[in-house]
Parts: structure tokens; C-alpha cells; sequence
């Protein structure tokens, strides 16, 4: 199949290239950039008299289509709350290409079978779903996984994600293993002691609804921890759903030790506080949860400054009869797939916070790069996998769950109005979303 996506304004992190440009794109690849400035222009005419598709992009941001390294599928087992065809769906209605998918399912993806069967029906999938092992059996913190077979069967990282390694030795062991086999170890920070049965922000939140708060600390000490012990041993430390200023803090003290740690930031963390919760809502408890503000424009900052490399959604979906029940009972974790990039256009590009190509870099092209499929994932040059997201910047829209393709409908954000909006997804090529998803033929 050819494509030809004419007119848009091309933004493409991997070579910096930020102007009117068409793309031309064959079987599953781009072929051929012409960019107007350079005198180059398609043929339209002839594409469309060849019966090809061509998209009408004037006006619009043609990106890499977003990477999304945490993501919640629920598959197998948990079903209910969201499965692999169902959180595709909301992936590709977002613009998201490629998602990280986090073995916290049952059973736990601790083993090859339990992967295998996840990676072959991931190939219905409507976007890329990659797949990451647990670091211990069971996520029991006791007995590391067979990372090496994990890795070999397809594992894109290894994670703990909804609890923390608590015991050191066995997770200081398994980021030996991961600097052994140059993967990826994608922490969740959290003091299990510490946190007790902690729910909201230790603060306004947690006085205001009568509830056992979540200090700072119960993130921030953990994630010193992981990144000593990530430079100490060599392994790649990815710092998942940060939270805190502590933690922008620490990344800057990472980065000038010269460990190999990087970090990312949920919209829900850069566009929210504790202030916000004003009525017991379970939408608003997630984990870690929602802090103050001066823990988001630590993030933000650290976001702009490129301390924080990447933006991910921690897309967390939960049954609304689960979410029903009030702030301690109910399951942490907000859907995240169908607002996030609309979340960071309003929030930090339109206001003038960032750029249209920052935020492509910290949706895509850094992303690629922390899974390392950056040379053919996160940018538009030609050979590279045509993953296109095709963004408007000027429509606003007003956030209803029940649109939703997720499973999910637990965001905070219904009835709010954002700016930007997901026109069109490309995956491998072929069209997936177009206003509404393309079903298979
Ligand atoms: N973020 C959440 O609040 N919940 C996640 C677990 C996690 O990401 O820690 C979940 O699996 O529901
Ligand atoms: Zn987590
Ligand atoms: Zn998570």
C-alpha cells in the first residue's frame, strides 16, 4: 500500500526537521520526505490517479506516532478491566504506536509461556504491544525470573510496577543480570514500610477526606536506592510515573554520577495536585498519587530542562464498580491512553512551556531510544517504520470516558476541555485511526 500524507507541518526529533513537508510511505516504511523549503514537493495528482490514499494534513503536526513505555492491559486475567484488543483500541484513539505493557496480570508474566501467549495475540493488536517480564517469580520479591529466557522470548524490559523490590540483595543481584544482558529494568519507587496503607498525598488530600497519607519519601528513597544501585552495578534504570521534586532532584544528581537512569512523567503528575481532589472521586487516586504544587513545577521544570526524558501514561483501567467505592478501598490507578497528548498540548505546549517538538521527543523519540528501537521507531526518516500520528492543534474537545475505546473510564478529567486533538494513526503503514478506529477487514 502507498500513503501519501501532503501539506502537514513535519516535526521529526530524529533529525530536527520542524516544517511543511509531505511523506511518502510504501508497504510499511517511509520512503521519501519532500520537504517545501527544499523546492520538494509530491505528486499528488498522480498518487490520487493511482489510487492511492492521500491525507490532506494542512494545518496539522505529522509526527512519529507516540511510544508509550507503561501501560496497564490487564491481559491475562484481569480481562474485565481491559484486555489486549480493548487497550490497542484506546492506544491507537490516542495516537500511541507502540505500547510498554506491565506484567502485573494473572498470572504475573514471570515465565516464556505466559509471554509467548501474551506476543502472539498481541498480533491482532491495533498498535505494537510490547511485552515486560516481572523481575522476581510471582513478583513475590524473592526469586529472580529467568531473565535471560525472558529477554530471549521477546521481554522488551523487566519490572516490578504496582511495588518496589524490597529486599536489596535480590534486586541488587537482578540489576547485575540486567547490565549482564544490557536490559532494562523499569522501577517503581515505593517504600512498602513506609507507605502502610497510605492513599493520598500525605497533606490537604489525605486531612481533607480522613485518610492515611503518602509522604514524599516513600518515593523518594527508593528511587536513591535503585539509582546507587543502578551505577554501582551498570544497569539501565528506567524510573517509572515520577512524582516528587525529590525525584527531579535525584535524576539530576543521576545524571551528573554519570549513572545510566532515566525517568518519566505522567500527565496526571504535571497537570494535577492534592488541591484538585475536591470531592471523594476514586478517579483521583492513583499511585504514586497526586502531590502538591511545587512537586509539579519541579516536574514540569525538570521535563522542560530534559531531566525527565520521556512522558508516559501509567494507563491504570479499573471497573467503575471498583473505582465506585471510596478513596481506601478503591484500586489505585487513572486510564491514560485517550488524553495524554492532548493532556500535554494544553498543559505545556500551548501555554508555551515546551515545544510541539519537544513534546514529540519526550511522546516518541526519546521513548524509542530508552527501549532502543530508535532507529526505526520515534522519527520520520525514510527506511524507518511508517508509525505516523497525525495531530490538530487547534480543535478543542471536551473529555467524555463513555467515548472511550478503553475498557476504562476511570479519568478525572471528564468534562474538561482540552486542546489538541488525535486526528489520524498510522501503524506499520496502514491506517488504524481516522476519527474512529479503522476495524479490520
Ligand atoms: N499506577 C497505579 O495507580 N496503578 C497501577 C500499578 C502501578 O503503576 O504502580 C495498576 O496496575 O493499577
Ligand atoms: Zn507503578
Ligand atoms: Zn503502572
Amino acid at each position: 500500500m502507498i500513503m501519501l500524507i501532503v501539506d502537514g507541518h513535519v516535526v521529526d526529533p530524529a533529525t530536527g526537521l520542524h516544517e511543511i513537508a509531505d511523506v511518502l510511505i510504501e508497504q510499511d516504511c517511509i520512503k521519501k520526505i519532500y520537504v517545501r523549503s527544499r523546492g520538494e514537493q509530491a505528486d499528488y495528482n498522480e498518487a490520487q490517479e493511482n489510487g492511492h490514499l492521500v491525507i490532506d494534513a494542512k494545518g496539522k503536526y505529522v509526527m512519529p506516532g507516540f511510544i508509550d513505555l507503561h501501560v496497564h492491559f490487564r491481559d491475562p486475567g484481569l480481562t474485565y478491566k481491559e484486555d489486549i484488543i480493548t487497550g490497542s483500541r484506546a492506544a491507537a484513539a490516542g495516537g500511541v504506536t507502540t505500547v510498554c505493557a506491565m506484567p502485573n496480570t494473572k498470572p504475573v508474566v514471570d515465565n516464556v509461556e505466559v509471554l509467548q501467549d501474551i506476543l502472539q495475540r498481541a498480533e491482532h493488536a491495533y498498535v505494537h504491544v510490547k511485552q515486560l517480564s516481572s523481575i522476581t517469580k510471582g513478583m513475590e520479591g524473592k526469586e529472580l525470573v529467568d531473565m535471560e529466557a525472558m529477554l530471549k522470548a521477546g521481554a522488551v524490559a523487566f519490572s516490578e510496577d504496582g511495588k518496589s523490590v524490597m529486599d536489596i540483595r535480590v534486586y541488587r543481584e537482578a540489576m547485575k543480570k540486567a547490565a549482564e544482558l544490557g536490559a532494562v529494568i523499569m522501577a517503581h519507587c515505593e517504600d512498602k514500610d513506609l507507605v502502610g496503607k497510605g492513599v493520598l498525598n500525605e497533606g490537604v488530600a489525605s486531612e481533607k477526606f480522613g485518610v492515611p497519607g503518602i509522604p514524599n519519601s516513600v518515593e523518594d528513597v527508593i528511587t536513591a536506592r535503585d539509582i546507587f544501585l543502578a551505577h554501582e552495578t551498570g544497569a539501565k534504570l528506567h524510573i517509572c510515573h515520577c512524582s516528587t521534586i525529590g525525584t527531579v532532584e535525584l535524576m539530576r544528581m543521576a545524571k551528573r554520577l554519570g549513572a545510566h537512569v532515566t525517568a518519566e512523567v505522567c500527565p496526571h503528575h504535571f497537570t494535577l495536585t492534592d488541591a484538585d481532589i475536591k470531592e471523594a472521586n476514586s478517579n483521583y487516586k492513583m499511585n504514586p498519587p497526586l502531590r502538591t504544587e511545587k512537586d509539579v513545577k519541579a516536574l514540569v521544570e525538570g521535563l522542560v530542562d530534559g531531566t525527565m526524558p520521556a512522558i508516559s501514561t501509567d494507563h491504570a483501567p479499573h471497573s467503575a464498580e471498583e473505582k465506585a467505592q471510596f478513596f481506601d478501598k478503591a484500586p489505585f490507578g487513572i486510564v491514560g491512553l485517550e488524553t495524554s497528548a492532548a493532556l500535554t498540548y494544553t498543559a505545556l505546549v500551548a501555554p508555551g512551556l515546551m515545544d510541539i517538538m519537544d513534546m514529540a521527543t519526550k511522546m516518541s523519540y526519546n521513548p524509542a531510544k530508552i527501549i532502543g528501537i530508535d532507529d526505526k521507531y520515534g522519527r520520520l526518516t525514510p527506511g524507518a517504520k511508517a508509525d505516523i500520528v497525525i495531530f490538530d492543534p487547534e480543535e478543542t474537545w471536551v473529555v467524555d470516558p463513555i467515548k472511550f475505546e478503553s475498557k476504562g473510564h476511570n479519568t478525572p478529567y471528564t468534562g474538561q476541555t482540552l486542546v489538541g486533538k488525535v486526528l489520524t494513526t498510522i501503524v506499520d503503514g496502514e491506517l488504524r485511526y481516522n476519527g474512529a478506529i479503522i476495524e479490520d477487514q
